[in-house]
């Protein structure tokens, strides 16, 4: 079954040799040149535009919609399915996409909670960091918790090699407690298992737990059933000796030095990051007030320059990070 989906794109040519062979014995190519997703991106936006949901939708641009066809690897079907998901997770849970503000968690991104880290790994995907022994349940709660990790990922969203590689996630439970264990109720679980499988234009590729304390168990038990099979088996527990384990998933260079790596110092990652967070704030509102992308309805023509701003901001950091890993 996963043999089938991969045939039906190749990724672009990877950073390493080793990749690249096994990645172009999977399948034909289909280059993910402009050039052949234009064709496909007016299917699904013909294909989209016929739904119910989005009979109303004033533009569905390109780059929205190539999110969707990426994260399914061009499958029209799928990358509809998953666009619809999408807007029905977004509109259901209105406590946490409705409000993109980075500046309103700013207490809570400063305690060192979350991170992207500066570089991918070998497979071009997006390592993210999550603390939660640092998310204190008295003063935050589950949705705003829930919304750093939506502004994140619609940050990171944009930018095409994530779009095609995914991401890896750490989660550290060193400091969950029973008041967290209390906040997971079934409709979060839910919420959680749903955006981790086919809610969000995100390929999930892995999701590392460390330092998971026995009563995170009954949490897991509860969200593990909603999640598909293949969700479950990139599921890796570390526990207490993840500084050596990580290693095997992970090169040490761009791991913070607290998870066993040479790279910076997870405080810094984290501070870094809040800073990134800030800086997308108004892109980040309007993502939270047009859900189909339709980002420039009421902005003027000094808000898409501002945007094209932020959009090549975001790919020269995306450069200047892939030429570092490729010296590496
Ligand atoms: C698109 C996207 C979103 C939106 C996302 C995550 C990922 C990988 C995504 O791709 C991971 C984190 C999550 C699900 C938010 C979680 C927020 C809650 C409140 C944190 C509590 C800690 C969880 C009990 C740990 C869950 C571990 C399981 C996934 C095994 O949000």
């Amino acid at each position: 079954m996963s043999s089938g989906l991969k045939s039906k794109t190749a990724p672009p040519p990877p950073p390493q040799n080793s990749t690249r062979t096994r990645h172009a014995m999977s399948g034909p190519e289909v280059p993910d040149e402009s050039v052949q997703v234009g064709p496909i991106v007016v299917l699904l936006r013909s294909r989209a535009l016929q739904s119910t949901e989005l009979a109303s939708a004033q533009t569905l641009s390109d780059q929205f919609l190539i999110k969707f066809l990426r994260a399914r690897d061009l499958d029209v079907d799928q990358a509809l399915k998953l666009l619809l998901n999408y807007l029905r997770w977004r509109s259901n849970c209105p406590e946490i996409s409705g409000r993109l503000c980075p500046s309103s968690v700013l207490g809570l991104l400063n305690t060192s909670y979350h991170a992207v880290l500066p570089l991918r790994d070998r497979a071009g995907s997006r390592v993210l960091l999550y603390r939660i022994g640092q998310w204190n349940p008295k003063e935050w709660c589950p949705f705003q918790v829930f919304s750093i990790s939506l502004m994140t990922s619609e940050i990171i969203v944009t930018e095409t090699e994530t779009q095609r590689r995914g991401v890896k996630v750490i989660f550290d439970l060193e400091g969950w407690t029973l008041s967290h264990a209390l906040q997971i109720n079934p409709s979060l679980a839910r919420k959680i298992s749903l955006v981790l499988s086919d809610s969000f234009p995100l390929k999930v590729r892995g999701i590392h737990l460390v330092n998971e304390p026995l009563f995170f168990r009954p949490v897991f038990a509860m969200i593990g059933p909603f999640l598909p099979e293949k969700i479950k088996q990139r599921i890796h527990m570390h526990g207490a000796g993840f500084r050596d384990s990580l290693g095997d998933f992970f090169p040490r260079s761009i791991l913070p030095t607290e998870y066993g790596g040479a790279g910076p110092g997870v405080h810094e990652v984290c501070q870094s990051w809040a800073n990134q967070l800030l800086q997308w704030e108004s892109y980040l509102q309007q993502v939270a007030a047009h859900p189909t992308g339709d980002v420039s309805a009421d902005s003027s023509e000094n808000a898409d320059e501002e945007e094209e701003e932020r959009r090549s901001l975001a790919s020269g950091v995306t450069q200047s990070c892939d030429d570092l890993r490729n010296s590496l």
